[in-house]
């Protein structure tokens, strides 16, 4: 029986291992973690994560196939093929901070691996990481080796979240990159026969080490990329009275360009765009291409200035203060179905509203209030660690509330904030809000969401990204 053993039982980790569980009952799967609270949880009914259609998938396989444990070094052992699905943060210190990629945590995986194996096995970078890491991997892993042969493979991870087993179940392409020698293709046939359990052959893309690595930070580039283009003429929009979503509906139909990721929003979030962009933004700046590094560093610039000026026209809209004003924040994660708040724009949004002295009372349907204290007294980049070595908020921030339910968030506001665009919030009792807020009553939709003229029917003053500005906004500044 072929066992695998995934380092990192996160994001990526655990669902990528449980659809491999599923989709594989010959092959033994073991995800371990150093962290005791996650593996625990990953082993309880209450999963570490929110995702829709996990706990079906966790349910059929954990304890037959598929075990979740924090004896990392057994696994590694056991295992032929051993993926590290490890955290990759930006560096906060030294050479290349705020850029580079800090490779702490691989790199102390790939000692470990080479301490205690005993047989051959085939490691698989899943984490994203900077482009030629599998070349050092691969000099830990001879060095330590003790004759012990290790193949490196690329398989990068193109899953959101929210939709992850979905995408597992159904990618658009599965990645392996490997060395073009004979033993090189041999492991990439072997990785290439875990997927061909259930992805169609023409799905399964092989390349060389490097590709596989650079294309995972392309992908995430290009992507990001269409957000901050659209989000660019969104403030165009708003200029002039055109409407972003007629105008990226009509980009988007021609099928050069297509559809998908044309959303305008108050800006993206997540763990990977933005990291994984600063991220090639230092490559680009090491090898010698500072005009690359500079293009690509404007698709976070261009997401900065969304969410400023999303800030700059609530505290504007608002007689231009929001001191001591209550404020109802619809919407925490970074994304609708994901409890997940690592660079959502809420955090920015939020700490630039209390930056006005604002008070704010936030809803989101999975976050905890624990989350948010800690989301908005965290350090940048402090988030990206294990979770044990993450600081606790020693502070709490005490012009914040967390509620459970919407319309107590909004009781006595004088403004709300949408800033996910879960499906709940399309259909609130908007009459209902709008007569328990004090008036005028404001609506600042970061999502586009709602529907403007029901809503300005009501009586609200409407702010939507990209949308011809209410009458009440038209003369006020709109500049970041
Ligand atoms: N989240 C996503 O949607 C996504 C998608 C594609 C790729 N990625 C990439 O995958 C990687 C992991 O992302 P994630 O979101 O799953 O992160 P995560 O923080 O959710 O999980 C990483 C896990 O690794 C564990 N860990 C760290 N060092 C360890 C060690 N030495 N031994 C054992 N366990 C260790 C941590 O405790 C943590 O639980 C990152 O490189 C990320 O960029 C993420
Ligand atoms: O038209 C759009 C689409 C997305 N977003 C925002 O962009 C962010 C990222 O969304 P999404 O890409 O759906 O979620 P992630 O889970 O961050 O997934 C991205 O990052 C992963 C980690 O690398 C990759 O694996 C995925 O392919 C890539 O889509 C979120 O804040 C979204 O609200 C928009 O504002 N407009």
């Amino acid at each position: 029986m072929v066992k695998i053993c995934c380092i990192g039982a996160g994001y990526v980790g655990g669902p990528t291992m449980a659809v491999i569980a599923l989709k594989c009952p010959s092959i033994e799967v073991a995800v371990v973690d150093i962290s005791v609270p996650r593996i625990n949880a990953w082993n309880s009914d209450q999963l570490p994560i929110y995702e829709p259609g996990l706990d079906a998938v966790v349910k059929q396989c954990r304890g037959k196939n598929l075990f979740f444990s924090t004896d990392v070094e057994k696994h590694v052992r056991e295992a032929d093929i051993v993926f590290v699905s490890v955290n990759t943060p930006t560096k906060t210190r030294g050479l290349g901070a705020g850029k580079a990629a800090d490779l702490t945590y691989w790199e102390s995986a790939a000692r470990m691996i080479a301490d205690v194996s005993k047989s051959d096995k085939i490691v698989v970078e899943k984490s994203t990481v900077p482009v030629k890491t599998a070349e050092a991997i691969e000099k830990i892993l001879t060095h330590n080796s003790k004759g012990i042969k290790f193949q490196i493979l690329s398989n990068p991870e193109f899953l959101a979240e929210g939709t992850a087993i979905q995408d597992l179940f159904n990618p658009d392409r599965v990645l392996i990159g490997g060395r073009e020698t004979p033993e090189g293709n041999k492991a990439v046939q072997a990785l290439k026969d875990v997927y061909a359990h259930w992805v169609l052959e023409d799905r399964i893309l092989t390349t060389n080490l490097w590709s596989a690595e650079l294309s995972k930070l392309a992908a995430n580039a290009f992507l990001a990329q269409r957000i901050s283009s659209v989000n660019a003429m969104s403030a165009l929009c708003e200029a002039t009275g055109a409407d972003v979503t007629q105008v990226s509906y009509a980009v988007g139909k021609d099928t050069r360009i297509g559809p998908k990721f044309l959303n305008a929003s108050v800006g993206f979030g997540g763990s990977c765009f933005q990291k994984d962009i600063l991220n090639l933004v230092y490559i680009c700046e090491c090898n010698g291409l500072p005009e690359v590094a500079e293009y690509w560093k404007q698709v976070i610039k261009i997401n900065d200035y969304q969410k400023n000026r999303f800030v700059n026209r609530v505290v504007s809209s608002m007689f231009n203060t929001v001191s001591n004003k209550k404020i109802a924040i619809l919407g925490f994660a970074f994304k609708k179905d994901t409890g997940d708040t690592r660079e959502t724009p809420a955090i920015d949004v939020c700490k630039g509203l209390l930056g006005d002295k604002a008070r704010l009372s936030i809803f989101d349907p999975q976050v905890t209030v624990d989350q948010i204290q800690r989301d908005l007294t965290m350090k940048k980049f402090d988030w990206d660690h294990p979770l044990h070595l993450q600081p606790m908020s020693p502070t709490t921030v005490k012009q914040v509330t967390c509620v459970w339910d919407a319309y107590e968030a909004t009781k006595d506001a004088h403004g709300i904030c949408i800033l996910t665009e879960w499906d709940e919030f399309k259909n609130l009792d908007f009459k209902r809000i709008y007569d328990n807020m004090q008036k005028p009553a404001f609506v600042f939709d970061g999502r586009n969401i709602v529907n403007v003229d029901q809503l300005r029917e009501i009586g609200f003053i409407v702010y939507s990204i990209g949308k011809p500005l209410d009458a009440w906004l038209k003369d006020m500044p709109a500049v970041a």
